[in-house]
């Protein structure tokens, strides 16, 4: 299949948009402009393809609001100008979105939430869950929070780390270029465009300099490496200029805009390298010969009650091995309680879990979309 047709078969994207675009250019909130990805973005929903938003512009928003010129050199300044420009952008998303029935769901993230095992699952299954709800989760960076060493540094690392973390199959970066072009365009007008290229070739960060808008971090280097970033759960990145009428639309629909960065491996076996790369075996579990089938043919979640045993200390969200009787390893996969919750449920059915805990969290000690099966 040609590369673009097989973009157009994506069902999970993340959508990047950075600051010069969101402000045009510095100049306030380009509402006209959210009102037509929006639409774009709705119709995707609506097609039932699964979409999520990286939203630049929290700063530039705030500079206007707050009538800054130029972009403040002091943290705290940068960080209340973000508090007061984030605040007016999801209004304008959620009304913008508004306009098509779908709901939007603000999602602020740092740098521990990707990092610390329980709140990387946590972020996953909020993000899922909004996603199967029909909401449009907003992702952009809790700029008022972070400090210096935990900053994520640019909206398109942060992108790319969405997309692993949701295992988006693509990512598209809208920005105010065309795409990744030989050179800076604004440097060389007869720069021409890339239209296609590998995420791992080394000649593309020699091309890619940095940003002169004053408003965005980034430039066109982030973007390259934020693919290469992606590649590894597996996803291909677009990159395309934003005030391309219908881009969004277009690029999902495989039509041949921008720069496709792709992938070398196939996304499967990607995203089990990755998730399997991620993280150190901290236990296992033991299965009866039921939930042994229900997982290696039924492609089904495990439930406690399909466990016999448990072995190793662990925390929720850290990686353990599903083994069966024998104590061969079936499968592997990140588990939704600690092992002194799970030596408490095992072979219990989830209505249980109240009583025995005294709360009651996922059904599934490990679900499906978070388990690798052995040789496959
Ligand atoms: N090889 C290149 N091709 C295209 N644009 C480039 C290249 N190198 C640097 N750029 C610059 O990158 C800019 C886009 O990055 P940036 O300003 O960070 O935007 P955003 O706010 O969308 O992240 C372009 O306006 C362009 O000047
Ligand atoms: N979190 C910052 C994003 C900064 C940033 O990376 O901007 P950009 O290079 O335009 O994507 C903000 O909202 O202003």
């Amino acid at each position: 299949m040609q590369a673009r047709q097989k973009l157009a078969a994506s069902r999970r994207w993340v959508i990047k948009i950075g600051s010069a675009l969101l402000t045009d250019n510095g100049r306030g909130v380009n509402r006209e402009a959210i009102s037509r990805w929006a639409a774009e973005m709705a119709g995707l929903r609506e097609a039932g393809i699964e979409v999520l938003l990286v939203s630049s512009g929290a700063v530039a928003a705030g500079m206007d609001r707050l009538g800054w010129r130029r972009r403040p050199e002091s943290i705290h300044q940068l960080q209340a100008a973000a508090a007061v420009g984030q605040s007016h952008l999801v209004q304008v998303y959620e009304q913008a979105f508004g306009h098509f029935g779908c709901p939007t769901a603000q999602i602020l993230l740092d740098h521990d939430d990707l990092s610390n095992r329980t709140r990387y699952l946590n972020a996953r299954s909020t993000l899922r869950t909004l996603l199967s709800l029909g909401a449009v989760p907003i992702v952009n960076e809790n700029d008022t929070v972070v400090t210096d060493e935990i900053r994520f540094g640019d909206n398109d690392t942060l992108a790319a780390l969405v997309a692993n973390l949701v295992e988006a199959d693509a990512l598209l970066i809208l920005t105010d270029a065309d795409g990744l072009f030989t050179e800076d365009p604004r440097d060389n007008p007869a720069a021409t465009l890339i239209h296609e290229a590998s995420a791992a070739d080394p000649s593309l960060a020699a091309m890619a300099g940095g940003s002169r808008s004053g408003l965005g971090r980034g430039g066109m280097s982030t973007k390259v490496r934020a693919a290469q970033l992606a590649a590894r759960s597996g996803a291909a990145t677009v990159i395309a200029g934003g005030a391309v009428d219908g881009v969004i639309r277009r690029v999902c629909a495989g039509e041949q805009l921008g720069t496709l960065l792709q992938p070398d491996a196939d996304p499967m076996t990607a995203r089990k390298r990755w998730l399997a790369g991620q993280l150190q075996l901290r236990g296992s579990l033991f299965l009866d010969p039921g939930a042994e089938r229900a997982l290696r043919d039924q492609g089904k979640s495990l439930l406690a009650v399909g466990v016999t045993g448990v072995e190793g200390r662990f925390h929720r969200g850290e990686l353990v091995a599903c083994r069966n009787g024998a104590g061969e390893e079936v499968a592997r996969g990140l588990v939704n309680y600690d092992s002194a919750e799970v030596a408490r449920i095992v072979g219990q059915p989830s209505e249980r879990f109240a009583e025995l805990l005294g709360y009651r969290d996922d059904d599934e000690l490990i679900h499906r979309d978070n388990l690798i099966l052995q040789g496959r």
